[in-house]
Protein backbone atom coordinates (compact mmCIF):
# COMPACT_ATOMS: atom_id res chain seq x y z
CA UNK A 1 0.00 0.00 0.00
CA UNK A 2 1.22 3.56 -0.95
CA UNK A 3 0.90 5.56 2.05
CA UNK A 4 1.92 9.26 2.68
CA UNK A 5 2.69 10.85 5.82
CA UNK A 6 3.12 14.38 7.21
CA UNK A 7 4.47 15.95 9.74
CA UNK A 8 7.15 12.66 9.82
CA UNK A 9 9.25 14.53 11.59
CA UNK A 10 7.03 14.91 15.12
CA UNK A 11 7.06 12.35 17.97
CA UNK A 12 4.12 10.56 16.00
CA UNK A 13 5.21 10.62 12.66
CA UNK A 14 8.73 9.07 13.95
CA UNK A 15 6.86 6.45 15.75
CA UNK A 16 5.08 5.56 12.74
CA UNK A 17 8.42 5.38 10.92
CA UNK A 18 9.74 2.98 13.49
CA UNK A 19 6.58 0.80 12.84
CA UNK A 20 6.55 1.26 9.47
CA UNK A 21 4.67 -2.84 8.12
CA UNK A 22 7.13 -4.50 5.55
CA UNK A 23 3.92 -4.16 2.53
CA UNK A 24 3.85 -0.60 2.81
CA UNK A 25 5.26 1.92 0.75
CA UNK A 26 5.82 4.68 2.43
CA UNK A 27 6.38 8.24 1.53
CA UNK A 28 7.45 9.75 4.96
CA UNK A 29 7.54 13.91 4.55
CA UNK A 30 8.75 15.96 7.25
CA UNK A 31 7.74 20.19 7.36
CA UNK A 32 10.57 21.03 5.05
CA UNK A 33 9.95 18.19 2.39
CA UNK A 34 6.03 19.23 2.70
CA UNK A 35 5.13 22.13 4.21
CA UNK A 36 0.82 21.92 4.77
CA UNK A 37 -0.04 25.22 4.12
CA UNK A 38 1.19 24.99 0.62
CA UNK A 39 -1.88 24.18 -1.28
CA UNK A 40 -0.02 23.55 -4.31
CA UNK A 41 2.30 21.86 -3.14
CA UNK A 42 0.16 19.66 -1.43
CA UNK A 43 -1.96 18.76 -4.65
CA UNK A 44 1.39 18.50 -6.07
CA UNK A 45 2.85 15.89 -3.94
CA UNK A 46 -0.80 13.50 -3.53
CA UNK A 47 -1.16 13.77 -7.61
CA UNK A 48 2.62 12.35 -8.58
CA UNK A 49 2.82 9.87 -5.68
CA UNK A 50 -0.68 9.00 -6.07
CA UNK A 51 -0.89 6.93 -2.17
CA UNK A 52 -4.03 4.66 -0.70
CA UNK A 53 -3.88 6.41 2.38
CA UNK A 54 -2.93 9.64 3.68
CA UNK A 55 -2.03 10.26 7.75
CA UNK A 56 -1.58 14.05 9.03
CA UNK A 57 0.46 13.80 11.45
CA UNK A 58 1.40 17.44 11.04
CA UNK A 59 0.11 20.09 13.22
CA UNK A 60 1.24 23.32 15.03
CA UNK A 61 1.19 21.58 18.67
CA UNK A 62 2.68 24.63 20.90
CA UNK A 63 -0.33 25.25 22.84
CA UNK A 64 0.83 28.42 24.91
CA UNK A 65 2.21 29.81 21.75
CA UNK A 66 -0.64 29.37 19.64
CA UNK A 67 -2.42 31.88 22.16
CA UNK A 68 -0.03 34.85 20.57
CA UNK A 69 0.55 32.93 16.79
CA UNK A 70 -3.52 32.08 16.14
CA UNK A 71 -2.74 32.91 12.28
CA UNK A 72 -0.02 30.51 12.16
CA UNK A 73 -2.10 27.39 14.52
CA UNK A 74 -5.08 27.69 11.66
CA UNK A 75 -2.92 27.96 8.71
CA UNK A 76 -1.35 24.34 9.35
CA UNK A 77 -4.65 22.96 11.94
CA UNK A 78 -7.25 23.73 9.84
CA UNK A 79 -6.37 25.05 6.32
CA UNK A 80 -3.51 22.19 5.74
CA UNK A 81 -5.74 19.70 6.56
CA UNK A 82 -8.56 21.23 4.46
CA UNK A 83 -5.97 20.90 1.69
CA UNK A 84 -4.59 17.28 2.58
CA UNK A 85 -8.35 16.46 2.76
CA UNK A 86 -9.07 17.95 -0.86
CA UNK A 87 -6.15 16.09 -2.23
CA UNK A 88 -6.96 13.13 -0.77
CA UNK A 89 -10.46 13.15 -2.36
CA UNK A 90 -9.53 13.80 -5.73
CA UNK A 91 -7.01 11.10 -5.68
CA UNK A 92 -9.57 8.79 -3.93
CA UNK A 93 -7.34 8.44 -0.99
CA UNK A 94 -8.05 7.43 2.43
CA UNK A 95 -7.18 10.43 5.24
CA UNK A 96 -6.44 9.75 8.85
CA UNK A 97 -6.12 12.67 10.23
CA UNK A 98 -5.28 13.34 14.03
CA UNK A 99 -7.14 15.32 16.29
CA UNK A 100 -7.06 16.41 20.30
CA UNK A 101 -8.91 16.05 23.43
CA UNK A 102 -8.72 19.89 23.84
CA UNK A 103 -11.66 19.93 21.73
CA UNK A 104 -13.83 20.03 24.99
CA UNK A 105 -13.67 22.37 27.80
CA UNK A 106 -12.93 19.80 30.64
CA UNK A 107 -16.47 20.08 31.88
CA UNK A 108 -18.14 16.81 31.39
CA UNK A 109 -18.03 13.87 34.45
CA UNK A 110 -17.49 11.25 32.37
CA UNK A 111 -14.95 9.86 29.82
CA UNK A 112 -15.95 11.98 26.19
CA UNK A 113 -17.34 9.82 23.67
CA UNK A 114 -17.29 10.81 19.82
CA UNK A 115 -20.58 12.33 19.90
CA UNK A 116 -19.99 15.11 22.79
CA UNK A 117 -21.10 18.41 22.62
CA UNK A 118 -17.42 20.23 21.81
CA UNK A 119 -16.11 23.39 23.28
CA UNK A 120 -12.41 24.38 23.20
CA UNK A 121 -11.24 26.64 25.73
CA UNK A 122 -7.64 27.51 24.10
CA UNK A 123 -6.46 28.80 20.19
CA UNK A 124 -5.22 25.13 19.99
CA UNK A 125 -7.90 23.56 20.56
CA UNK A 126 -10.33 25.86 18.59
CA UNK A 127 -7.96 25.78 14.90
CA UNK A 128 -7.72 21.63 15.55
CA UNK A 129 -11.53 21.39 15.91
CA UNK A 130 -11.45 23.73 12.63
CA UNK A 131 -9.35 21.23 11.24
CA UNK A 132 -11.60 18.62 12.24
CA UNK A 133 -14.82 20.15 10.28
CA UNK A 134 -12.68 21.26 7.64
CA UNK A 135 -11.54 17.29 6.82
CA UNK A 136 -15.61 15.92 7.38
CA UNK A 137 -16.58 18.56 5.26
CA UNK A 138 -14.66 17.21 2.42
CA UNK A 139 -16.03 13.69 2.31
CA UNK A 140 -19.69 14.81 3.83
CA UNK A 141 -22.92 14.71 1.06
CA UNK A 142 -23.87 17.88 2.47
CA UNK A 143 -21.60 20.83 3.15
CA UNK A 144 -22.04 21.28 6.31
CA UNK A 145 -21.20 17.95 8.10
CA UNK A 146 -19.25 19.83 9.96
CA UNK A 147 -22.20 20.50 12.50
CA UNK A 148 -21.31 16.99 13.70
CA UNK A 149 -17.95 18.41 15.50
CA UNK A 150 -19.79 20.84 16.54
CA UNK A 151 -22.65 20.17 17.94
CA UNK A 152 -22.61 16.33 18.49
CA UNK A 153 -25.32 15.33 16.33
CA UNK A 154 -24.86 12.19 13.81
CA UNK A 155 -23.01 12.38 10.98
CA UNK A 156 -24.63 12.90 7.65
CA UNK A 157 -24.24 9.75 5.04
CA UNK A 158 -20.52 10.55 3.20
CA UNK A 159 -20.59 11.25 -0.52
CA UNK A 160 -21.06 7.62 -2.27
CA UNK A 161 -17.98 8.30 -4.40
CA UNK A 162 -15.74 9.20 -1.56
CA UNK A 163 -12.93 7.46 0.55
CA UNK A 164 -13.70 7.52 4.27
CA UNK A 165 -11.64 10.18 6.18
CA UNK A 166 -11.24 9.35 9.72
CA UNK A 167 -10.89 11.80 12.36
CA UNK A 168 -9.07 10.12 15.09
CA UNK A 169 -8.65 12.39 18.41
CA UNK A 170 -5.84 11.34 20.95
CA UNK A 171 -4.15 13.06 23.93
CA UNK A 172 -1.40 13.65 25.87
CA UNK A 173 0.90 12.11 24.02
CA UNK A 174 4.58 11.26 24.87
CA UNK A 175 7.57 9.73 23.37
CA UNK A 176 11.41 9.30 23.07
CA UNK A 177 10.92 12.26 20.39
CA UNK A 178 10.34 15.56 20.10
CA UNK A 179 8.55 17.54 23.25
CA UNK A 180 6.35 16.19 25.69
CA UNK A 181 5.34 16.32 29.14
CA UNK A 182 7.21 13.24 30.38
CA UNK A 183 10.24 14.23 28.70
CA UNK A 184 10.29 18.26 30.97
CA UNK A 185 9.51 16.29 33.70
CA UNK A 186 12.61 13.70 33.18
CA UNK A 187 14.96 16.70 32.51
CA UNK A 188 13.53 19.08 35.26
CA UNK A 189 14.21 15.73 37.36
CA UNK A 190 17.95 14.78 35.94
CA UNK A 191 18.65 18.85 36.74
CA UNK A 192 17.73 18.68 40.22
CA UNK A 193 15.31 20.60 40.06
CA UNK A 194 12.18 21.13 42.41
CA UNK A 195 9.31 20.31 40.39
CA UNK A 196 5.91 21.61 40.64
CA UNK A 197 2.80 19.82 38.50
CA UNK A 198 -0.58 20.66 38.64
CA UNK A 199 -3.25 18.30 40.40
CA UNK A 200 -6.42 19.10 38.91
CA UNK A 201 -6.10 18.70 34.73
CA UNK A 202 -7.13 15.13 34.69
CA UNK A 203 -6.62 13.12 30.69
CA UNK A 204 -5.23 10.09 29.41
CA UNK A 205 -1.57 9.75 28.78
CA UNK A 206 -0.97 8.11 25.29
CA UNK A 207 1.97 6.79 23.97
CA UNK A 208 2.82 7.70 20.61
CA UNK A 209 4.07 4.11 19.86
CA UNK A 210 0.64 2.86 20.87
CA UNK A 211 -1.29 5.63 18.94
CA UNK A 212 1.10 4.84 15.80
CA UNK A 213 0.36 1.13 16.25
CA UNK A 214 -2.94 1.82 15.95
CA UNK A 215 -3.22 4.06 12.74
CA UNK A 216 -1.15 1.40 10.98
CA UNK A 217 -4.35 -1.51 12.31
CA UNK A 218 -6.70 1.17 11.48
CA UNK A 219 -4.71 1.23 7.70
CA UNK A 220 -5.78 -2.15 7.32
CA UNK A 221 -9.43 -1.60 7.88
CA UNK A 222 -10.42 0.20 4.33
CA UNK A 223 -14.02 -0.27 5.36
CA UNK A 224 -13.50 1.19 8.54
CA UNK A 225 -16.70 4.01 8.49
CA UNK A 226 -15.73 7.71 7.81
CA UNK A 227 -16.37 9.49 11.18
CA UNK A 228 -15.10 10.65 14.24
CA UNK A 229 -13.05 8.10 16.53
CA UNK A 230 -11.18 8.42 20.08
CA UNK A 231 -8.45 6.35 20.52
CA UNK A 232 -5.77 7.22 23.94
CA UNK A 233 -4.17 5.31 26.67
CA UNK A 234 -6.43 3.83 29.18
CA UNK A 235 -5.81 4.97 32.63
CA UNK A 236 -6.81 8.52 33.66
CA UNK A 237 -4.82 10.41 35.55
CA UNK A 238 -4.05 13.83 37.07
CA UNK A 239 -0.62 15.62 35.44
CA UNK A 240 1.07 15.37 38.90
CA UNK A 241 0.12 11.81 39.35
CA UNK A 242 1.22 11.11 35.87
CA UNK A 243 4.65 12.96 36.63
CA UNK A 244 4.72 10.51 40.04
CA UNK A 245 4.71 7.55 37.96
CA UNK A 246 7.73 9.29 35.14
CA UNK A 247 9.23 9.74 38.49
CA UNK A 248 8.94 5.85 40.12
CA UNK A 249 9.99 5.11 36.59
CA UNK A 250 12.91 7.42 36.20
CA UNK A 251 13.70 6.23 40.26
CA UNK A 252 13.97 2.88 39.49
CA UNK A 253 15.77 3.33 35.90
CA UNK A 254 18.30 4.82 38.54
CA UNK A 255 18.31 2.43 41.27
CA UNK A 256 17.48 5.79 43.76
CA UNK A 257 14.13 3.77 45.26
CA UNK A 258 11.33 5.61 46.91
CA UNK A 259 10.78 8.79 43.91
CA UNK A 260 9.14 10.92 46.44
CA UNK A 261 12.16 10.67 48.63
CA UNK A 262 14.49 10.66 45.29
CA UNK A 263 13.08 13.68 44.02
CA UNK A 264 11.61 17.07 44.90
CA UNK A 265 7.97 17.18 43.30
CA UNK A 266 4.72 19.25 45.04
CA UNK A 267 1.28 18.99 43.67
CA UNK A 268 -0.14 22.84 42.99
CA UNK A 269 -3.09 23.72 41.39
CA UNK A 270 -3.54 25.05 37.27
CA UNK A 271 -3.36 28.86 38.64
CA UNK A 272 -0.13 28.46 40.52
CA UNK A 273 1.46 27.46 37.15
CA UNK A 274 1.96 30.51 34.80
CA UNK A 275 1.23 29.78 31.55
CA UNK A 276 -0.95 31.64 28.34
CA UNK A 277 -3.33 29.09 27.40
CA UNK A 278 -6.35 27.03 29.73
CA UNK A 279 -6.65 23.44 29.49
CA UNK A 280 -9.79 21.33 30.23
CA UNK A 281 -9.43 20.11 33.76
CA UNK A 282 -11.01 16.37 32.52
CA UNK A 283 -10.29 15.41 29.07
CA UNK A 284 -10.74 11.81 29.50
CA UNK A 285 -11.47 9.99 26.11
CA UNK A 286 -13.65 6.74 25.76
CA UNK A 287 -12.33 4.54 23.39
CA UNK A 288 -15.00 2.33 23.43
CA UNK A 289 -15.91 2.89 19.52
CA UNK A 290 -12.85 1.87 18.30
CA UNK A 291 -11.87 -1.07 20.58
CA UNK A 292 -15.04 -2.40 19.31
CA UNK A 293 -13.94 -2.42 16.10
CA UNK A 294 -10.81 -4.39 17.35
CA UNK A 295 -8.49 -1.49 17.61
CA UNK A 296 -5.78 -2.75 20.12
CA UNK A 297 -4.82 -0.78 23.27
CA UNK A 298 -1.08 -1.60 23.37
CA UNK A 299 1.27 -1.72 26.27
CA UNK A 300 0.20 -0.15 29.89
CA UNK A 301 1.49 3.42 30.72
CA UNK A 302 3.92 1.86 33.31
CA UNK A 303 5.65 -0.51 31.05
CA UNK A 304 5.66 2.29 28.64
CA UNK A 305 7.20 4.73 30.83
CA UNK A 306 9.52 2.14 31.74
CA UNK A 307 10.94 1.44 28.11
CA UNK A 308 10.95 5.09 27.48
CA UNK A 309 12.80 6.44 30.54
CA UNK A 310 15.03 3.14 29.94
CA UNK A 311 15.63 5.15 26.00
CA UNK A 312 15.92 8.48 27.47
CA UNK A 313 18.71 7.53 29.66
CA UNK A 314 20.92 5.28 26.88
CA UNK A 315 20.59 8.43 25.12
N1 LIG B 1 1.46 16.13 21.49
C1 LIG B 1 0.32 15.82 22.10
O1 LIG B 1 0.26 15.72 23.34
C2 LIG B 1 -0.91 15.59 21.32
C3 LIG B 1 -0.93 15.72 19.95
N2 LIG B 1 -2.11 15.52 19.25
C4 LIG B 1 -2.13 15.61 17.80
O2 LIG B 1 -1.35 14.53 17.32
C5 LIG B 1 -0.69 14.89 16.11
C6 LIG B 1 0.80 14.60 16.23
O3 LIG B 1 1.31 15.36 17.32
P1 LIG B 1 2.84 15.29 17.76
O4 LIG B 1 3.56 14.27 16.96
O5 LIG B 1 2.89 15.26 19.22
O6 LIG B 1 3.31 16.75 17.30
P2 LIG B 1 4.77 17.29 17.03
O7 LIG B 1 4.74 18.74 17.35
O8 LIG B 1 5.79 16.43 17.67
O9 LIG B 1 4.88 17.07 15.47
C7 LIG B 1 4.18 17.84 14.56
C8 LIG B 1 5.02 17.95 13.33
O10 LIG B 1 4.30 18.76 12.39
C9 LIG B 1 5.25 19.56 11.71
N3 LIG B 1 4.63 20.72 11.10
C10 LIG B 1 4.27 21.89 11.67
N4 LIG B 1 3.79 22.72 10.74
C11 LIG B 1 3.82 22.06 9.56
C12 LIG B 1 3.47 22.39 8.23
N5 LIG B 1 2.99 23.59 7.92
N6 LIG B 1 3.65 21.46 7.26
C13 LIG B 1 4.16 20.24 7.56
N7 LIG B 1 4.55 19.88 8.80
C14 LIG B 1 4.36 20.78 9.78
C15 LIG B 1 6.25 19.94 12.78
O11 LIG B 1 7.46 20.35 12.19
P3 LIG B 1 8.28 21.59 12.83
O12 LIG B 1 8.57 21.20 14.24
O13 LIG B 1 9.45 21.69 11.92
O14 LIG B 1 7.37 22.78 12.73
C16 LIG B 1 6.37 18.64 13.56
O15 LIG B 1 7.41 17.84 13.07
C17 LIG B 1 -1.06 16.36 15.88
O16 LIG B 1 -2.18 16.41 15.04
C18 LIG B 1 -1.47 16.86 17.25
O17 LIG B 1 -2.36 17.93 17.18
C19 LIG B 1 -3.28 15.19 19.87
C20 LIG B 1 -3.32 15.05 21.23
C21 LIG B 1 -2.12 15.17 22.06
C1 LIG C 1 6.14 20.54 32.49
C2 LIG C 1 5.10 20.96 33.51
C3 LIG C 1 3.81 21.25 33.10
N1 LIG C 1 2.88 21.62 34.01
C4 LIG C 1 1.50 21.89 33.59
C5 LIG C 1 1.36 22.99 32.56
C6 LIG C 1 0.05 22.64 31.90
O1 LIG C 1 -1.03 23.17 32.65
C7 LIG C 1 0.02 21.12 31.96
C8 LIG C 1 0.38 20.46 30.64
O2 LIG C 1 1.65 20.83 30.30
P1 LIG C 1 2.27 20.79 28.84
O3 LIG C 1 2.43 22.19 28.34
O4 LIG C 1 3.49 19.93 28.92
O5 LIG C 1 1.22 20.01 27.97
P2 LIG C 1 0.25 20.54 26.81
O6 LIG C 1 1.06 21.23 25.78
O7 LIG C 1 -0.89 21.26 27.38
O8 LIG C 1 -0.20 19.14 26.27
C9 LIG C 1 -1.18 19.11 25.28
O9 LIG C 1 -0.54 19.14 24.03
C10 LIG C 1 -1.46 19.22 22.94
C11 LIG C 1 -0.63 19.22 21.66
C12 LIG C 1 -2.55 18.25 23.02
O10 LIG C 1 -3.20 17.96 22.01
C13 LIG C 1 -3.05 17.79 24.37
O11 LIG C 1 -3.63 16.50 24.33
C14 LIG C 1 -2.00 17.84 25.43
O12 LIG C 1 -1.14 16.74 25.42
O13 LIG C 1 0.95 20.74 32.99
C15 LIG C 1 3.18 21.69 35.37
O14 LIG C 1 2.32 22.01 36.21
N2 LIG C 1 4.48 21.43 35.78
C16 LIG C 1 5.44 21.08 34.90
O15 LIG C 1 6.62 20.85 35.31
Amino acid sequence: MKVLLTGAGGQLGRCLQDRRPADWRLLAADHKTLDITDVQAVSRRVKQFQPQLIINAAAYTNVDQAESDRERAYAVNEHGARYLAQAARHAGARLIHISTDYVFDGEGLRPYVETDPVNPLNVYGRSKLAGEQAVLQECAEQPNVADHAQSGAAPRQPRPDAPSFIVLRTAWLYSEYGRNFVKAIVAGALQGQELNVVNDQIGAPTYAGNLAQAIIQIGRMPDLPGGVYHYSGSVALTRYEFARKVLDALGEAQRLGDSSEAFRFTPIVSGQHSVAASRPKYSVLDNGKIQKLGVKEGDGVDVCLRRMVAALLRG
